[in-house]
């Protein structure tokens, strides 16, 4: 048994899968009044995350349960003790990750949200799942609040916030990554710049596509 399959975080995350897959974003007026071609522009704008992700604050927009299990056995297999995680929201993967140092011991997730009532459920979602002394929500745009106290070795970074920003957040934690350190890019095929710097051979990085659209990359020493 782990703590991912035992209570209170099993039936917990089945609940918030659940309502996280019930709830299509495209089914949100603020989404739907958008076209398409201003969805995906919006998605990928290193400008307009603020007011596309504002539209979405009623919205899980959680990683898949697939994503979600790989994100447990990735820290657990690693023994993580210090995870980044850009893009809380609900806190559904914050809760696989937070588990997996559970099972490791101890440690702490830092996880950054800009929109304040998310970080309240993400918080009260913590707390239902006996984990929130693992975790540091850090509240306001990750490009602040991840730029400063930062632990010197990281062992995991999950990229899940906006697009657009993957590359600027990755530069950023660059010099915490531990050799060894993995690096998950959900949604990755919507950051082309992201894909392109951690392929590049000479970028520092082994990377691969791993799973339904999620980029697997590890730092070398
Ligand atoms: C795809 S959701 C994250 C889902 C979450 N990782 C999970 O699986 O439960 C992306 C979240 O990142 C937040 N976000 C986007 N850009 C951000 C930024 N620059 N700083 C902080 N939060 C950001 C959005 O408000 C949204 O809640």
């Amino acid at each position: 048994m782990t703590t991912l399959t035992e209570s209170p975080l099993a039936p917990l995350l089945n609940r918030l899968f659940e309502e996280a897959e019930a709830m299509s974003p495209l089914a949100i007026p603020e989404i739907a009044a958008l076209s398409r071609e201003e969805r995906e522009r919006m998605m990928r704008s290193k400008t307009d995350y603020l007011e596309f992700y504002g539209r979405l604050k009623n919205a899980a927009l959680a990683v898949s349960r697939e994503t979600g299990l790989l994100l447990y056995m990735l820290a657990r297999g690693s023994g993580a003790r210090t995870i980044v995680e850009f893009g809380t929201s609900f806190g559904i993967s914050t809760l696989h990750l937070a588990a997996a140092l559970r099972d490791n011991g101890g440690g702490r997730v830092i996880t950054s949200e800009f929109e304040p009532s998310k970080v309240a459920r993400a918080r009260s979602n913590l707390e239902a799942g006996g984990l929130a002394d693992l975790v540091e929500i850090r509240e306001g745009d990750a490009l602040k609040t991840l730029a400063l106290d930062i632990p010197p070795r990281v062992d995991l970074l999950l990229l899940d916030g906006a697009k657009a920003l993957y590359p600027d957040i990755l530069r950023m934690l660059e010099g915490q990554l531990r050799p060894g350190a993995l690096i998950v890019a959900d949604n990755a095929d919507d950051s082309p710049d992201y894909l392109a710097r951690v392929r590049d051979p000479r970028s520092g990085y082994l990377s691969t596509p791993f799973a339904e659209d999620v980029e697997l990359s590890m730092r070398l020493g």
